[in-house]
This record gives structure tokens, C-alpha cells and sequence, in this order.
């Protein structure tokens, strides 16, 4: 099956943390790392985020002008199985296009996006990918949350792996890069390739590969 190339991009702490505690944004970013974020926003064809990040941080997901000047802002698509989305978030704006995923157990309701149907209980990842192909969509950056960059990566569905590490700690139980149930024995763990590590501004960039066609041990 042909699928878009998946590169999954995020944020996160020293320790591992992609919010505050209890799910609330913080910019764990800077100016040069936001800079390249955008500049991969308008490279891509698709920007992915789960529902709990529309509801957390209602993000507009489009290229920022002042970072990227005119670009095309790539399709915007979100998981959300019961179709729980407001009719008011940021997402919903006409400034780009948006899709949002769904399964057949959802209330259908007049939205401003393409309503796309994958699976019954949970976004069926692989059939949301191919219909994402089919409508002319060559590549997906998937910028969370937690939840939703766990299911790609066990799902063996991401090509790359692109974490900026900013210079703060924020402890607790703050919601992690990778949720979900986690590994109990080492067959389980998901094996990375290193590709690179870089300073940028005033954090890090980690990039690593992920298919497993590409690790080898
Ligand atoms: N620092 C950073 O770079 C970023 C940080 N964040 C932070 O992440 C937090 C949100 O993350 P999190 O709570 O993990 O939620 P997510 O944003 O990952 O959304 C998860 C939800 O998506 C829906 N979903 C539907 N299908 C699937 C599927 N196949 N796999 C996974 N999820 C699916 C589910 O809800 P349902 O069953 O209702 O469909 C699920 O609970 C926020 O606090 C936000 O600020 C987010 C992005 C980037
Ligand atoms: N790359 C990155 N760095 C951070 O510090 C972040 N907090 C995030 N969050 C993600 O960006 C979305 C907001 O985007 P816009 O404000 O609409 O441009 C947010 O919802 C997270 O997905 N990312």
C-alpha cells in the first residue's frame, strides 16, 4: 500500500515533557527552532495532531509569515474518532484546508473540513494514510500530541524523527513525548536510528530514523 512519507516533529523538556502538568502549552521551542518548524510546515503536504491537542492549545497549524514569507500552507488534519471538535477552533478557519478523521461511530455534523471516515473505535492510522495518498498528499508531519506520536511509532508507520530539546525541566506528570502504554520488556522497546544532533539556538535538534527496515542492529 502507498502511504505519504511520515515525519513525526515535537518539542519537548529535558526530561522528556511536551506540556505543563495537566496538559497546558508552553513554548519549549525558540525563535530559531520555531523558524524551522514552519519552514518544515511549508515543505509538507499534510500537518497531523490529535484532538486533545486542538482542545489543549487550539492551534491554527498554518506557516507563519514572519517566518516563512508566502508560502502554501500545507492540509490540516485531525484525529478525532467521536468528532468532539468545536465548531470554533482555530483549525476550522479558512485560511487552509483541514480534514478531520473520524470512525464510523462518530455523530456526523456540518463542519468546516473534509470528514474522512478510517476505522470504528480509533482512527485506523494505516487507512487514514492511504486515503491522505489517494487525494495527492506525498508527505505527513505529525506534531503530536503524546497519544497520537505513540500509535505512528507502534503502528511502525514514521520515516523520522525530529525532537527539538529545549534548555527546561518540567517534571511531574506532564504529558510525554511518546504516551500510551509504554514498553514492559525489551522486545517491545522501538529502536531508533541516529541520524544527527546539532545545536540551534538555545536548545538542541535530535534527528533519528525509525522504519525498521533501517536499524540495524
Ligand atoms: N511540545 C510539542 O511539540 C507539542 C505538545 N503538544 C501537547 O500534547 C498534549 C496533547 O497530547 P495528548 O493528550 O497525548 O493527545 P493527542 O493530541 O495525541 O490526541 C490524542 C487523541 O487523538 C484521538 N485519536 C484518534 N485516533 C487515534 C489514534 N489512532 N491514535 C492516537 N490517538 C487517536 C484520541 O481521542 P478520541 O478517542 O476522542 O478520538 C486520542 O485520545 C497537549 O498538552 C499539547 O499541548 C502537542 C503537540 C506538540
Ligand atoms: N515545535 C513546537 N514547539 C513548541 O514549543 C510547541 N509548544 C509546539 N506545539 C505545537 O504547535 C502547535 C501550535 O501551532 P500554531 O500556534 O498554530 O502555529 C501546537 O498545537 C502543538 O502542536 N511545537
Amino acid at each position: 500500500m502507498d502511504r505519504p512519507k511520515v515525519i513525526i516533529n515535537a518539542a519537548m523538556s529535558v526530561d522528556g515533557k511536551i506540556a505543563l502538568v495537566g496538559g497546558k502549552r508552553i513554548k519549549i521551542s525558540d525563535e530559531e527552532d520555531f523558524k524551522r518548524v514552519h519552514k518544515m510546515r511549508a515543505s509538507v503536504d499534510a500537518i497531523l495532531v490529535g484532538i486533545n491537542t486542538i482542545l489543549k492549545d487550539d492551534p491554527k497549524l498554518t506557516v507563519k509569515e514572519k517566518y516563512v514569507a508566502n508560502a502554501k500552507n500545507p492540509v490540516r488534519v485531525v484525529l478525532d474518532s467521536k468528532l468532539r471538535i468545536p465548531k470554533n477552533a482555530r483549525v476550522l478557519n479558512s485560511i487552509a484546508k483541514t480534514i478531520i478523521a473520524t470512525t464510523e461511530n462518530a455523530k456526523i455534523r456540518e463542519l468546516n473540513a473534509e470528514i474522512v471516515i478510517c476505522g470504528k473505535d480509533k482512527v485506523d492510522l494505516k487507512c487514514l494514510l492511504n486515503e491522505l495518498w489517494k487525494r495527492g498528499i506525498k508527505s505527513v508531519m505529525v506534531e503530536g500530541g503524546g497519544t497520537v506520536i505513540s500509535s505512528f511509532l507502534r503502528e511502525n508507520l514514521v520515516d523520522e524523527l525530529n525532537v527539538f530539546v529545549g534548555s527546561l525541566v518540567i517534571g511531574g506528570g506532564a504529558p510525554s513525548l511518546v504516551e500510551g502504554i509504554g514498553a514492559k520488556n525489551e522486545n517491545e522497546v522501538i529502536r531508533l536510528k541516529f541520524l544527527e544532533c546539532k545545536p540551534l539556538g538555545s536548545g538542541i535538534l535530535l534527528r533519528y530514523g525509525v522504519r525498521d527496515e533501517d536499524i540495524v542492529e
